[in-house]
C-alpha cells in the first residue's frame, strides 16, 4: 500500500486525525465549455486513507456550493471551518474548530471508510479556498481575474478534477461522491467519463435545478452585483468587498437550505432579546432574524462574493438532460456504466426526492444499476450535512457491493 499522507498521524478514533490541504498545479491548461481557456491551474486538495498499490481504491469527494477541500479530520493549518453553525466546542468538548464539514461521513468505519478507501477531496475550479477561481492572480494581467474569470460549468469543475487526478497517477475512481452541488459533479462524472467510474453517490441533488431555485440563486446574486461595493466585480485591492450583499445572499440561501417545519420547531415567532416588541425596524428582533444574521456574518468572513457568483452560476446551469440528451435524461445517461446511489431527503423542498426520483427512473429505463432512498427527515436541504449516522449504513453497504 502507497501512503500519500505520509506515515498515519496519531488520531482518535472514527477520525483521520490532523489534515493539511496541499495545492497541485495543473501541467495542461483547461478547456471550457464557454469556449475560454484557463491556464496555469491550481488545485486545493486533501487525501485520506492509503492508496492501493493498484490504485483502485480511489473515491472523489466534491462539495456543495460553499464547501472546500477540507472534508475531514482536523486541519493543522487553520481554525477557519467550513461548518457555520457548529460552536467552539463539540459534544464531547473536543471542539469542532477545524473541523472538515463532512467529518461524519469520512474516517475509519465511517461512510467512506478511510481503512479501505483511498479519499480525496478537492475545491472546486471558480472556488476561493486555493482552487483557482475569480479572486486569483489572472497570469495574463497580473491582476485578480475578478469577473473577468471565465464562467465555469459543472462539466468544467470535472474536467479540471479529471486533469488533476492524473497529476496523483489516477485514471480511475471506485466512485464519486457529493451532496447538493457535489452530487451534480458526480452525475456529471458518470455522464462525462463514463470508463472511469465505478461508482456514484449523489446526496441530496437533481439532474438540474427546478425553476423555484433558479429563482432563489437569482436573488442571492442579485443581493451581490447590486451591493455598491461588489465594483462590477473588481472589488479585489480596493479595500472595500460587497460584504452587505453577500451576507443577504446568504441569509437567502440559508432559508432554502432549511424547511419550514425545522424553522419554526427552532425559532417559532420567539423574540431575540425579551418577551416585549421593541418597536424596531433595523434590530434583529425575532430569533429568526438574529440567527440568519448570524450565518451571514461568518460566511462573509470565510467566503468570496464572485466565487458565490460563479459557483451558483454553474449550478443553475447544470441540466443533464439538456446538455447531453437533446432533452432526454434517458439519453444523456445512456453511457453511464457506474452504479449509482440516490439519496434525498423528505424535507428537502430545493432539490427534492423527486429529482433524483428522475433520475432513477432513467436509471432503471436503461437497465442501469441504481439504488434509490429517501430519508425522512425534518432539517431540509442541509440534511446530507446533519443526518450522517442515517446515510452511512446505505453508502457503507453500496460501497461494499
Ligand atoms: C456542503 C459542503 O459541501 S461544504 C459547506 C458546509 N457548510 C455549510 O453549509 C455552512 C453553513 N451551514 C450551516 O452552518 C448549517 O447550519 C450546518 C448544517 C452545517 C450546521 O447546522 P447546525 O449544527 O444545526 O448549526 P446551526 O444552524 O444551529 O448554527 C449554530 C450557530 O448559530 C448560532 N445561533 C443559533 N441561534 C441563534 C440566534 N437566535 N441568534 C444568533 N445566533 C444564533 C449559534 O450560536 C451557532 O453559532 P456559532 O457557530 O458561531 O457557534
Ligand atoms: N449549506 C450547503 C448547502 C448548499 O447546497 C453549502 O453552503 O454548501
Amino acid at each position: 500500500m502507497i501512503s500519500a499522507m505520509g506515515p498515519a498521524p496519531t488520531r482518535a478514533a472514527g477520525s483521520v486525525g490532523p489534515v493539511e490541504t496541499r495545492y497541485a498545479d495543473l501541467p495542461d491548461p483547461i478547456d471550457l465549455d464557454c469556449g475560454r481557456r484557463l491556464t496555469q491551474v491550481r488545485v486545493a486538495y486533501e487525501t485520506y486513507g492509503t492508496l492501493s498499490p493498484e490504485r483502485d481504491n480511489v473515491i472523489l469527494v466534491c462539495h456543495a456550493l460553499s464547501g472546500d477541500a477540507h472534508a475531514a479530520g482536523r486541519s493543522a493549518t487553520s481554525t477557519d471551518s467550513t461548518r457555520d453553525g457548529f460552536g467552539a466546542e463539540d459534544r464531547d468538548g473536543a471542539g469542532t474548530q477545524g473541523l472538515g464539514w463532512w467529518d461524519g461521513m469520512i474516517g475509519p468505519g465511517k461512510a467512506f471508510d478511510t481503512d479501505r478507501f483511498f479519499v480525496v477531496s478537492t475545491n472546486l475550479l471558480g472556488g476561493c479556498r486555493g482552487t483557482t477561481g475569480p479572486s486569483s492572480v489572472n497570469p495574463e494581467t497580473g491582476r485578480p481575474y475578478g469577473s473577468d474569470f471565465p464562467v465555469v460549468t459543472v462539466a468544467d469543475m470535472v474536467r479540471t478534477e479529471r486533469a488533476f487526478l492524473a497529476t496523483l497517477g489516477i485514471e480511475r475512481l471506485a466512485a464519486v461522491a457529493g451532496g447538493s452541488l457535489g452530487g451534480m459533479q458526480a452525475l456529471q462524472w458518470a455522464v462525462q467519463y463514463p470508463d472511469r467510474v465505478g461508482a456514484v453517490v449523489a446526496i441530496a441533488s437533481t439532474h438540474a435545478l427546478h425553476a423555484q431555485g433558479l429563482a432563489w440563486n437569482a436573488i442571492a446574486r442579485d443581493a451581490i452585483m447590486r451591493d455598491p461595493d461588489w465594483q462590477g466585480g473588481h472589488y479585489h485591492g480596493t479595500g472595500r468587498a460587497p460584504s452587505a450583499g453577500m451576507g443577504v445572499a446568504r441569509m437567502v440561501g440559508h432559508v432554502t437550505y432549511l424547511s419550514s417545519d425545522a424553522m419554526t420547531d427552532r425559532f417559532g415567532r420567539g423574540l431575540q432579546s425579551s418577551d416585549d416588541v421593541r418597536y424596531t425596524i433595523t434590530d434583529a428582533e425575532f430569533q429568526v432574524e438574529s440567527y440568519l444574521r448570524h450565518q451571514a456574518g461568518t460566511f462573509v468572513k470565510r467566503f468570496d462574493a464572485n466565487t458565490y457568483l460563479y459557483t451558483s452560476r454553474a449550478l443553475t446551469y447544470f441540466d443533464l438532460a439538456r446538455q447531453h440528451g437533446d432533452g432526454s435524461l434517458a439519453k444523456a445517461l445512456e453511457g453511464v456504466t457506474a452504479r449509482t446511489l440516490l439519496i434525498a431527503f423528505s424535507s428537502d423542498w430545493l432539490y427534492p426526492p423527486s429529482a433524483s426520483r428522475d433520475v432513477e427512473e432513467a436509471l432503471l429505463g436503461l437497465g442501469k444499476p441504481v439504488e434509490f432512498h429517501v430519508i425522512d427527515a425534518p432539517y431540509g436541504h442541509d440534511c446530507f450535512l446533519l443526518e450522517e449516522a442515517r446515510q452511512t449504513p446505505i453508502i457503507r453497504r453500496f460501497l461494499s457491493a
